[in-house]
């Protein structure tokens, strides 16, 4: 699946690749829940509504084509710099599990290289591999501290997530401000001065 601009003639043009036969099976399930909730699916508005939903939730969800371990790894360069790197303020859109609403918020990644460094961008591509699924915002923080430890085998990775989450907003219980933060922490990390320079420098 790949979502990208093509310049023709001066001109830009959107193409957008999803499997044809996947999209057109979900804008069925689609058609048939707007009538199921009282809608009109063929009234002229609603027309190309199933498609569109299709091919967004395609979008939404592209993190299960995604190889968060490929990502790092294809960016990784030998360095000998052992200091906190710190990504922060990655924005997030991910898609709670239970009501597949989205919940909205930012990641702040950091670690200390053992001989590699990787790309910058590559971080917050990670994160959005996994944001990308049906998710809880636990095993979000934890996929994404795995990945980094696992594939970078730095001295240490500290992985904080705050987000809101639209099921506790626009239905449920309906609380407009709650914020949820999350954090998972490895090796260095996990030494109370190192973890606290981090929450320090994320705050700063
Ligand atoms: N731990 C965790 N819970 C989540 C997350 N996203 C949504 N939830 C919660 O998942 C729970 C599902 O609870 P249920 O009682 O099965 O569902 P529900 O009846 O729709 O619950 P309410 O939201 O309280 O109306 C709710 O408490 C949600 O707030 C998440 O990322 N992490
Ligand atoms: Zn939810």
């Amino acid at each position: 699946m790949e979502f990208s601009l093509n310049g023709e003639n001066g001109k830009y043009r959107k193409i957008e690749q999803y499997d044809p036969e996947t999209t057109k099976e979900i804008s069925e399930h689609y058609k048939k829940i707007i009538d199921l909730v009282g809608e009109d699916s063929s009234r002229e508005g609603l027309q190309q509504t199933p498609m569109r939903v299709a091919k967004s939730m395609q979008f939404l969800l592209q993190g299960y084509e995604q190889d968060p371990e490929e990502i790092l790894r294809s960016a990784m360069f030998k360095e000998d710099y052992r200091q906190m790197v710190i990504v922060k303020d990655i924005e997030i859109y991910s898609m709670c599990e239970h009501h597949m609403l989205p919940f909205i918020g930012k990641a702040h990644i950091g670690y200390i290289p053992n001989g590699y460094i990787t790309g910058l961008s590559k971080i917050a591509r990670v994160v959005d591999a996994y944001a990308r699924r049906l998710q809880v915002q636990e095993r979000l923080t934890t996929q994404i501290k795995d990945c980094i430890q696992q594939t970078l085998n730095p001295l240490g990775v500290a992985v904080v997530i705050e987000a809101q989450h639209l099921c506790m907003q626009m239905r449920g219980i309906q609380k407009q401000s709650s914020t949820t933060t999350t954090s998972d922490f490895t090796g260095a990390f996990e030494r109370v001065a190192t973890r606290e320079e981090f929450i320090r420098l994320i705050r700063g």
